[in-house]
This record gives structure tokens, sequence and C-alpha cells, in this order.
């Protein structure tokens, strides 16, 4: 008795909660769900500010200025940025203004310095601005109430840079949450020591880890633990108070050795199987005092990979407010037949490539279906979703596609 993927993932999605929301400091924030409807509490530009190094002026005086009837006023004071102490400009009169610093009260334009012959004591003006020309009037891009950050959206660098320009230090959102993989498999060694005739190299711990990291969450790399019920609890117990969330993978399916199976059944974790392809034998439950989730994925590394797509991301994304929870498919037309198993949802690897105006795909398989193919998963840049009643599909068919490392 399998049951289907979607049901899985909204099994999953109904026992947990986004985490709570506190004020965190802004470059704690990239890549975070806002979790508050922001509105200025400054304006943008926060006063009438000059947009050129020149002469403030008021544009009554310089009206009739031209190449051959310039104009001369005498200059009545400097106003850097940061440092006005002008604050009025009396009629018939200059000020020298740099970029962004305040307009005086009763000036109205900005001659840039080009137009001038950049006098100290007086000035010749040769060009006529329009009035307001070169001034950056208070409120015009953000007023005081507007709002400028929704709940909800993920903070990039654009959101922060404007929250911060409105005076922000912090901004309330949901904490990442901290994962510990643990890779279970007696045949497991680190990368960077010797191999002995049956062992192999613990990929999918970096796999996991990586793919934790790319999802804005915080990932406890713990690596190997031998196929030992026993030694697996006490890994698991030890780490548990770092984790919100824990990922294993490896010895979830029908092996004489599958720990994590053996070890976790007792303690009320489900081990079922999911009508797809690879990711087929599957875990999923709460563990210790504090209940915390606990997802166990099968080890072959495809198998392990399609799991984190389907199950994992979205759970992360919901303990981190992030909306959607599944990366949503995009459509791609296939350029080779491709089978498939009956009552399974086959994710193949593929190649899908959009056309410059980004408006239709073509995707091709890479590799074959087995589940242990790392080398040809990294070579693609998607995931084919064939549905469970199809069987075969046609070159020139229409499939769904989900498009890896793809911000969503
Ligand atoms: N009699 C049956 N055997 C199997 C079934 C089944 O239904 N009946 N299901 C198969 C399917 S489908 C999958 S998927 C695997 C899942 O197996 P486990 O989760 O128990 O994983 P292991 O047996 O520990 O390992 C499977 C495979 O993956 C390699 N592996 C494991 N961990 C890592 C790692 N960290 N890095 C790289 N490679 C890893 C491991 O060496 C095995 O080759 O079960 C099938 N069997
Ligand atoms: O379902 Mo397993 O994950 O096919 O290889």
């Amino acid at each position: 008795m399998t049951i289907s993927p979607d049901e899985f993932r909204e099994r999953i999605l109904a026992d947990i909660e986004p985490m709570t929301a506190s004020p965190q400091p802004l470059m704690e924030c990239l890549g975070l769900a806002c979790a508050e409807d922001v509105h200025a509490e400054v304006a943008l530009p926060g006063f009438d500010n000059s947009a050129m190094d020149g002469y403030a002026v008021r544009y009554a005086d310089v009206a009739e200025a031209s190449k051959d009837a310039p104009v001369r006023l005498p200059v009545v004071g400097e106003i850097g940025a940061g440092q006005a102490s002008l604050l009025a400009l009396p009629a018939g009169t200059a000020a020298k203004i740099m970029t962004g610093a305040p307009l005086p009260s009763g000036a109205d334009a900005v001659v840039p310095y080009e137009w001038t012959d950049r006098g100290v004591a007086q000035v010749v003006i040769s060009e006529r601005p329009e009035e307001g020309q070169h001034v950056r009037y208070a409120g015009e891009d953000v007023a005081v109430g507007d709002p400028v950050v929704a709940r909800g959206t993920v903070l990039g660098p654009r959101h922060l840079g404007l929250l911060a320009s409105v005076g922000r230090s912090h901004v309330v959102s949901r904490p990442r949450p901290r994962v510990v993989i643990l890779s279970t498999g007696s045949e497991l060694r680190e990368p960077g020591t010797p191999l002995g005739h049956d062992s192999i190299y613990d990929g999918n711990s970096f796999l996991l880890a990586a793919a934790v990291r790319q999802a804005g969450a915080i990932a406890y790399r713990v690596g190997i633990v031998p196929d030992s019920p026993r030694e697996f609890l006490t890994a698991l117990d030890d780490q548990l108070v770092r984790a919100d969330l824990v990922i294993t993978s490896g010895g979830v399916s029908m092996g004489d050795y599958d720990v994590v199976k053996e070890a976790l059944s007792p303690l009320g974790v489900w081990f079922g199987g999911i009508s797809m392809q690879p990711g087929k034998p599957q875990g999923f439950g709460r563990v210790g005092e504090e209940r915390i989730p606990i997802f166990c994925l099968p080890g072959n590394p495809v198998s392990s990979f399609v799991s984190f797509e389907n199950f994992v991301l979205p759970a992360l994304r919901r303990l981190m407010g992030k909306t959607p929870e599944m990366r949503p498919a995009v459509t791609a037309k296939l350029t080779h037949d491709v089978r498939s198993p009956a009552g399974r949802r086959q994710f193949l690897r593929g190649d899908v490539q959009f056309r410059p105006d980004g408006t239709h795909a073509t995707v091709s398989p890479v590799g074959g279906p087995g589940s242990h193919l790392i080398g040809d998963l990294a070579s693609a840049n998607c995931l084919l979703v064939i549905p469970e009643e199809t069987t075969a599909l046609a070159a020139g068919s229409e499939v769904d596609v989900l498009v890896l490392d793809r911000e969503f």
C-alpha cells in the first residue's frame, strides 16, 4: 500500500507550523520571508535636495539667462551634503550646493557647474534651468506611511537597502531553521579518507546539507553513522538539542540492516512507500522531547535529492513562512521519447533549455532512471515529472518540469 507524493507532502505540511517570527538585524534577513507589513516612518527623499553639484537659485532670477546674456549673482554661501548651515536663499543671490544637500528655502532650481563659471564670490550663469530643475523633492520616492515591504516578501538586497533607507535596523522575520543531517551506512567513508574494497564516499550528507543551505536554512552536517540502531539513536539524541528539523539518509527500505527504520519505528516514526520513483521508501515523524520533525530519506543519492525537493524543501519553506512551499512546475516540449513505470510518478533528470524570449522550453532526458546516477543528476538542470498513469511519452509531448537551482 503506497500513498501519493502529494498526499505525503500534505500530511507533512499539515504537521508543520511556521517558526515564530521576531525582529532580526537586517543583514541576518537576506533570503528570509518578512513577517510584518513595513510602512515608511521617514520620507524618501527626506527633504528637498539637489540632484547636481552647482548653484541653488531662485528661478525668477535666472529665467532670462543665456550664453549671449548671462546672469551674474552674488554667492552667499556653500551647502555641502550633511553640512547645511544656509537655510534660506535671499532673492537675487545664489548658493553653492552639492548633490544631496538640502535646498535652502526660497530656492527652486539648481544650475549645474557646467552652465556657470564656477565663481566663488559671484557666479556667471549662462544657461537657464527649468523651474524645479535638478531638485529632488521630499517624499517623491516614498512618502511617510507608504507600504515599503509586504509581509511574506522574501528579502533580497534591494528590500534590505530600502528598509535601511527608511531607518529600520531590524525587521520581523522568521529565523532560519537549524537542520541536522545524518548519513547512515557502514559502507560510508568521509571524502578525503581512504576507501576500502566495499566502501563508498558519503556524498549524500553534502548533497543534503548544501540543499538545506540553498533553501536558506542552517545546515549541521553530522556525517556518517554506522548501521547500528544504538549508535544511530545516540548520535541523533546528541544532535536534537540544536535541531529544528532532522534529515537522515539511508536505512529505510527492506534490507537486513535498515538502521533508521529499525531504530525509529518503535518511537512512532511512520515508514512506508510513496508512489514515486526515485524516492519510494520514506519515513517521517517527530522525535525527542521537543518533538522535532524528522525526515528519513532513502540512501540512493538521486532518491535522497528527489525526496528533498518533494518533501523536505516544502517543509523548510513552511517553517520559514515562504510560499509556495513546492517548487512550481513549468511545461516543456520533450526532445526524445520517454518511458515510465505504471503507478509511480517518475522524476527523470533532464536538461531544460528556454528560448531567448523565455516562452518556449524544450527538455531532454539526462541519463537513465537509476537512482544511483549522481553523475547524471549533477549534469541535469531539471527534473521531468511523468505522471503516475503515464507509461510512455513521445518526443514533442508537453511535460512538467521542475527547474532546479532557481529561486521561487
Ligand atoms: N528488497 C527491496 N530492496 C530495496 C527496495 C525494496 O522495495 N525492496 N527499495 C529500493 C529502493 S527504491 C531504494 S531507494 C533503496 C533505499 O534504500 P535505503 O534507504 O535503505 O538505503 P541504503 O540501503 O542505506 O542505501 C541505498 C544505496 O544508496 C547508497 N548510499 C547510502 N547512503 C549514501 C550516502 N550517504 N552517500 C552515497 N551513497 C549512499 C548505498 O550505498 C546503497 O547503494 O532500497 C532499494 N532496495
Ligand atoms: O525509489 Mo528508489 O528511491 O527508486 O531508488
